[in-house]
């Protein structure tokens, strides 16, 4: 039922038509993830022909075993990998339209991304961190709006922190404020509760769902959590690379 499912009447902010990913085969036993469930002649498919809608400033929630394809899709709708066939619109734009320093651009714009892993860097204070994207972006204001940032996901007793001196929270928290500070329309956030204990988890989620409630942010979430999935208002599950179910939740389903 790839792209169906779409109940919230809103404007779409992403549309993705079939989108395969395939990459060359490996010899048996070499795929790290153990995948190869749609290996074939030509190659390995990693998605295959997945559609889907997201609706401007809805959550959805994307499950599915490990190896399904769930980081490979967010891949493609961040536009840091190509799919092999098929077409990513966000707003008005397709993105393979674009060449590698215009996506750049796009990506910047429009487009925040949270890891696992965190990825802040790793010689940069968590002002530093939160700075990048403004100083890309070519903006004046960049100390004032990234300590503002910081403060609203309280850390402005940190703001001269290297990542190390910061716990995993924290480091989330600081991704969280670099992700939001361009107010990005789209957020995507590939587990990013995997590195944190549950209570952490808890609270980096309630910060990052007030976040992108407040500003009405599109939210694309990989979660194993089904009580992170429950919070979006759709769940996509998937498997072997391809979208098998689209279920319409409400936030205050149980
Ligand atoms: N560049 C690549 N080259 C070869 N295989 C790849 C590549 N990228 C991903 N894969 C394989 O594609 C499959 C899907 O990977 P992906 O990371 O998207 O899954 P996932 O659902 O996000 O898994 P997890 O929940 O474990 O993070 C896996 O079998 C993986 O090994």
């Amino acid at each position: 039922m790839d792209g169906e499912g779409f109940p919230s009447g809103r404007p779409a902010l992403i549309e993705a038509e079939d989108l395969w990913l395939t990459v060359p085969a490996r010899p048996a036993g070499v795929n790290p993830k153990g995948g190869g469930q749609n290996d074939r002649a030509g190659g390995l498919d990693i998605l295959s022909g997945v559609s889907l809608r997201v609706g401007e400033g809805e959550a959805v929630g994307i499950v599915g075993p490990s190896g399904s394809g769930k980081t490979s899709l967010l891949m493609l709708l961040a536009g840091l990998e190509r799919p092999t066939r098929g077409r990513v619109r966000i707003a008005d734009t397709v993105l393979g339209d674009l060449d590698e320093n215009a996506l750049a651009r796009f990506r910047r714009r429009t487009t925040g991304i949270v890891f696992q892993s965190f990825q802040l860097i790793p010689t940069m204070t968590a002002l530093e961190n939160v700075l990048v994207p403004l100083e890309l972006a070519g903006r004046a204001d960049g100390v004032a709006t990234a300590t503002a940032a910081l403060a609203s996901v309280g850390l402005d007793g940190r703001l001269g922190h290297l990542p190390t001196e910061l716990s995993g929270g924290e480091q989330q928290r600081v991704a969280l404020a670099r992700a939001f500070v361009t107010r990005p329309r789209l957020l995507l956030a590939d587990e990013p509760t995997g590195n944190l204990d549950t209570r952490t988890g808890e609270s980096v989620m309630a910060l990052m769902f007030s976040l992108q409630q407040h500003y009405g942010t599109t939210l694309v979430l990989i979660t194993h959590d089904p009580a992170l999935a429950a919070r979006c208002d759709r769940r996509l599950h998937v498997r072997d690379g391809r979208v098998t179910a689209d279920h319409p939740l409400r936030r205050d389903d149980p």
